[in-house]
């Protein structure tokens, strides 16, 4: 059955930018993007999109200048892209529906703090099956647990009206914030599970013949559905575990002298393993690697598979190891206490180019700090400082403490002002090539730079006088020539 409309239950991350491209790419299709969330809907009907994205267009694609999604959904919005809260309208008239909805870690009841929270996506499929008057292919783009699509099923089936059928297929996302457009458009893969029947492989070549239009065929996947959902549960945890890897040999480094940059350029020029996911930080962040790997330790720990559930939550405590001593080593350096004293935070966000702080390293290193008794200056460029605010109030609850000691700055400069640290804690660019002379000399003294990124020039900030600490390698004082003209 060709596919002419197409539904999207979640306006978020995944499925505004993905439902964008869809549209761009299928200017034949309609192409409806629905929420209850209203703020969201207005804001992707706004000039001021909900998600900031930098990337640029790819070159496969020909066209005279180079947007991100902003270009895409101003040029797709209103012709063939909409986005409403009207869900009802748009999943009766839809063909596919994809679910896009958000599947956090459960904050209670059983498995709370490890298990996937599906009410969401349960909530999804109860609509469309109480509402679609027609068949439908219904999409799982959210990332689920093992065998979700057999309870979406279950749900659908339940509920289903005479004469209507669902068939449920699996297509887990890959993409990362802040490079989804290009992510999407030049996908090094597309997943798709399905049922290994006729009905499934006829969902399978529709979904297919949408991602064909723009997507090379043999980079299709056709998998079973329990395949597809674990698939992307097992790449996130994956690319976790190089950080986690990579982060455990930083402690290491620090003591012996070796310098972890080049230890993964050693390691990643072996084509077995590869350069990337092997930078050293303060740990890793955003809203789905903690989640997810959490998610395999308690389906597998369901499953009597101590051993399997004890290897992936070391990934999780090795990255929590790594947030506890970065805090420390600031702690410690600054003889031993942080009370009353100011240290600028340069970044909140989970990392560079997006205004995302789902589970941002910095939550923790603020609230580390301010348990300690620290007052805080911080900048971001993207991240809105009322959700600064939140997300600090949130961790440590204590409104009042975030009151008195949390001031968010619009400039780097004014924020680093008086302060007697400068803690770096996500890489944006434009740290890299601030005046940190200047810096320097309107900052208390001695005045420290914690780089819990490694991207600034460690030996340039020790000459102008920094004191300074990174991740993974030991800062030797510099040798500085003392020249008195002779
Ligand atoms: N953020 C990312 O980069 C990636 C996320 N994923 C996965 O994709 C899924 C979605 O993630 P995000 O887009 O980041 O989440 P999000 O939280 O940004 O967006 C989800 C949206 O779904 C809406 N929603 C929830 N229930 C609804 C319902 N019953 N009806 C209508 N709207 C409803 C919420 O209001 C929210 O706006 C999650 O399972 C996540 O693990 C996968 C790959 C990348
Ligand atoms: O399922 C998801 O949500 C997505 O999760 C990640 O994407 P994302 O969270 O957007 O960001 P990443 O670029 O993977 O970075 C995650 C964290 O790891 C950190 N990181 C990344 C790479 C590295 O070498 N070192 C490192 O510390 C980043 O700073 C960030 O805090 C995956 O890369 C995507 O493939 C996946 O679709």
């Amino acid at each position: 059955m060709p596919v002419n409309k197409i539904c999207c239950i979640g306006a978020g991350y995944v499925g505004g930018p993905t439902c964008s491209v869809i549209a761009m790419q299928c200017p034949d299709i309609r192409v409806i993007v629905v929420d209850k969330n209203k703020d969201r809907i207005n804001q992707w009907n706004s000039d001021l999109l909900p998600i900031y994205e930098t990337c640029s267009w790819p070159a496969a694609i020909t066209l005279s200048e180079e947007p991100g999604l902003e270009k895409i959904v101003f040029c797709c919005r209103n012709r063939n892209l909409f986005f409403s809260t009207d869900i009802e309208a748009a999943i009766k008239e839809a063909d596919l529906i994809f679910i896009s909805v958000n599947t956090p870690t459960k904050i209670f009841g059983e498995g709370k703090g490890r298990a996937a929270d599906m009410k969401y996506v349960e909530e999804a499929a109860r609509t469309i099956a109480t509402i679609s008057t027609s068949s439908k292919i219904v999409v799982e783009k959210s990332t689920v647990p093992v065998k979700a699509a057999e309870s979406i099923s279950k749900v659908l089936r339940a509920n289903q009206k005479a004469g209507v059928t669902f068939e449920v297929l699996s297509n887990p996302e890959f993409l990362s914030e802040g490079t989804a457009i290009d992510n999407l458009i030049n996908a090094d893969r597309v997943l798709i599970g399905h049922n290994d029947t006729p009905e499934g492989k006829d969902a399978f070549e529709d979904l297919c013949s949408i991602y064909t239009r723009w997507i090379p065929r043999d980079r299709i996947i056709g998998t079973n559905t329990w395949s597809s959902e674990l698939s992307k549960l097992a790449s996130n945890a994956f690319l976790a575990q190089r950080i986690s890897s990579i982060n455990s040999l930083t402690a290491l480094c620090e003591i012996t002298g070796a310098d972890v940059s080049e230890v993964a350029l050693a390691i990643g020029q072996d084509h077995r393993i590869g350069p990337k996911f092997l930078q050293a930080s303060v740990g890793f962040g955003g809203s789905c690697f903690q989640k997810d790997i959490l998610n395999i330790v308690y389906i597998c720990e369901c499953l009597s598979l101590r051993e399997v559930a004890a290897y992936w939550q070391q990934v999780i405590d090795m990255n929590e190891y790594q947030k506890e001593r970065f805090t420390k080593k600031i702690i410690e350096t600054m003889f031993h206490s942080v009370s009353e004293k100011t240290l600028t935070i340069f970044g909140f966000s989970f990392k560079k180019d997006t205004g995302d702080t789902r589970e941002s390293p910095s939550i923790t290193v603020c609230k580390r700090l301010l348990d300690e008794g620290a007052r805080l200056h911080i900048y971001d460029p993207k991240v809105f400082h009322e959700q600064i605010i939140n997300d600090l109030v949130y961790a440590t609850r204590d409104p009042e403490k975030v009151n008195k000691s949390v001031n968010i700055f619009s400039d780097p400069y004014t924020a680093a002002n008086y302060s007697h640290a400068i803690v770096i804690c996500t890489e944006w660019d434009e740290f890299i090539n601030l005046d940190y002379s200047n810096i320097y000399y309107s900052m208390k003294k001695p005045a420290y730079i914690f780089d819990g990124r490694k991207i600034l020039d460690h030996q340039d900030l020790s000459l102008i006088g920094f004191e300074v600490f990174t991740i993974g390698k030991r800062i030797d004082k510099p040798h500085v020539k003392i020249t008195n003209g002779v």
